[in-house]
């Protein structure tokens, strides 16, 4: 099976070694707008497949779509990420125009394609992609909650001192500082409540910081984190290629799931070979329901901008 990733910056270049080294894909292929950059690193991560032991074939082209032909996955990374200070919402203006002109190449010589959308901010881009490729909803796909998810275990763990793998925790909503929502009342260690072993600070504390995982990060960087992001993607992508039908929270678009329409947001969905299958029902309890609503005006908001400048 065929990949493409656009963008061979720090996510694009970290979601193909992490493919590569998975060793499921027969090709991936990196493609960069930068003469040479993706030839580049191509040809780097292949010198470490004797050493790493994988068969994928990455292969790095600078704007030639035509290299990319017959995907049957695609992820998008390309455009700008976010300085110290900045939001992931103040990217649109440059990130919109670019999202859309690489999901319009990717149609055209990939008609059965299924598109993962990483560039910020994810939602609105992951809107923009079903809006302007025309594919059917299941086959876009935003990466954000696979991540803020991550993220949240990533905290629960150093604060229970437990194996980051034990626990069961997802993020919904927005993939923004201030529209996600950890859900900690459902969160669990190996089935039993994190809540029995954490006060309210404490609890607060850690959603406090999941929210703002990706801030903190680009305020020690300088720039955003590719490490995790890239084993995310990476994850979802294997998904799809294996049809392993596993569970991740991803922004898909709702027809009225949860009380909205006309959105993409994170919510769980069961990934696999028909992209995005189908929504996993959860129940909310009445304060969770008032952030998703929440966070669901906040993504629509963001969703205005493309329609005001045309874009969409
Ligand atoms: N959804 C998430 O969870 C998540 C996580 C991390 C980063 N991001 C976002 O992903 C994007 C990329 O982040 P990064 O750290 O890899 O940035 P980066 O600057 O390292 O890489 C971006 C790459 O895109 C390329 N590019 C720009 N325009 C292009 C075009 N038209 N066609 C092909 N390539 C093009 C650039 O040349 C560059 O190499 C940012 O928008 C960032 O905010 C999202
Ligand atoms: O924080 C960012 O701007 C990048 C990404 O969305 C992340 O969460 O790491």
């Amino acid at each position: 099976m065929k990949i493409t990733i656009i963008g061979a910056g720090a996510v694009g270049a970290t979601t193909a070694d992490n493919i590569a080294r998975a060793n499921f894909a027969e090709e991936v292929v990196l493609l960069d707008i930068k003469e040479g950059v993706a030839e580049g690193k191509a040809q780097d991560m292949m010198q470490t497949a004797a050493l790493l032991g994988f068969d994928t074939k990455i292969k790095g082209v600078t704007n030639d779509y035509l290299q990319t032909a017959g995907s049957s996955v695609a992820v998008i990374t390309s455009g700008i990420p976010r300085k110290p200070g900045m939001t992931r919402e103040e990217l649109i203006g440059t990130n919109a125009n670019i999202v859309k002109s690489v999901v319009e190449n990717l149609v055209k010589h990939s008609p059965e394609i299924i598109i993962l959308v990483v560039s910020n901010p994810m939602d609105t881009m992951t809107y923009l992609a079903l809006k302007s490729s025309g594919l059917p909803k299941n086959r876009i796909i935003g990466m954000g909650g696979a991540l803020d998810s991550a993220r949240f275990k990533f905290q629960l763990a150093t604060k229970l001192n437990a194996s980051p793998s034990d626990l069961n925790a997802i993020v919904i909503g927005g993939h923004g500082d201030t529209t996600m929502i950890p859900l900690i009342q459902k969160a669990t260690w190996n089935s039993i409540p994190v809540t029995q072993f954490l006060s309210e600070e404490e609890q607060a504390d850690i959603v406090k910081k999941t929210m703002v995982g990706g801030a903190t990060l680009t305020a020690l960087i300088g720039t955003s984190a590719w490490y995790a992001p890239g084993a995310a993607t990476a994850a979802m992508v294997k998904s799809i290629v294996l049809n392993e039908n596993k569970l991740f929270t991803a922004s898909v678009y709702l027809e009225g799931e949860m009380g909205e329409k006309d959105i993409n947001i994170g919510v769980p969905v069961i990934i696999n070979k028909n992209g995005w299958d189908r929504i996993v029902p959860l129940i909310l309890s009445e304060e969770e329901q008032v952030s998703f609503k929440a966070s669901s005006e906040a993504v629509r908001n963001m969703n205005t901008v493309l329609k005001d400048n045309n874009i969409i």
